[in-house]
């Protein structure tokens, strides 16, 4: 599926990105990854992608980031990682097509929205996902009780306003990853909230989206091999 195996413990640490390049250090179907990537298409901004073993970290991607995950932004000899810090700091080196709020009240709402995610829908998402078999279905109900808070706070088109923006993309990766909790067993979906089903076929129809989405079937596949314990890196999905 992938062109490029992911880098992993032993291999060589690439040249830096040449001067004004930006590089992105990625992990294919890692949604904290996604949401870098969703700013980078939305802006328009070129940059080439080095994808990392996280099973297998390389010695050198350990040195950038004492925290080792993905995404990890370079440029310039700078180094940053944290998904929504790479991402405010695109906009600030990159201010065309700005996508996150410049009005302190719209990005405290913003952040807030975004700290209820984390707490409501991406926590229970990983534990359901990640965790026991028998904790699943208690899982999906603290789930379906976060989708709850997010359909709330859901009072325009899109999350950031009229248009698709920061909000919306940091939000998307997780509710493009719906499809994986059909194989957890437990039967989820968004129908029951028809602000978040008609958002998500907006979001869909936004080529950023296009560039950086995957199908349901891959999201299913992907869901399966977690959630059986395997590793992804085994079964080809690199
Ligand atoms: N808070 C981080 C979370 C990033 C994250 O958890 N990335 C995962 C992949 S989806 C990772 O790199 N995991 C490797 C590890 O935890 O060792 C962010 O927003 O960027």
């Amino acid at each position: 599926m992938s062109s490029e195996r992911a880098m992993k413990t032993g291999s060589a640490c690439p040249p830096p990105p040449g001067p004004g390049k930006l590089r992105l250090y990625s992990m294919r179907f890692c949604p904290y990854a996604q949401r870098t990537r969703l700013f980078l298409a939305a802006k328009g901004i070129e940059y080439e992608t080095i994808n990392i073993h996280l099973r297998e970290k390389p010695e050198w991607f350990l040195e950038k980031t004492p925290l080792g995950k993905v995404p990890v932004l370079e440029k310039d000899g700078k180094i940053v990682y944290e998904s929504l810090v790479c991402n405010e700091y695109l906009d600030g080196i990159y201010p065309d097509k700005r996508v996150t709020p410049s009005d302190p009240l719209e990005k405290a709402r913003q952040s807030m929205v975004l700290a209820l995610f984390d707490a409501k829908v991406i926590s229970p998402y990983y534990k359901l996902v990640l965790g026991k078999e028998d904790e699943r279905p208690a899982m999906a109900k603290q789930y379906v009780d976060g989708l709850q808070f997010i359909e709330n706070a859901l009072t325009q088109p899109f999350f950031s306003g009229d248009k698709a923006g920061a909000l919306d993309y940091n939000l998307w990766p997780w509710l493009e990853r719906l499809p994986m909790l059909k194989s957890s067993g437990v039967e989820l979906s968004v129908d029951k909230f028809p602000k978040l089903t008609a958002w998500m076929k907006r979001m869909l129809e936004l080529p950023e989206v296009k560039a950086c989405s995957f199908s349901p079937e891959v999201h299913i596949q992907y869901g399966k091999t977690l959630m059986s314990g395997n590793s992804y890196y085994d079964m080809g999905l690199e």
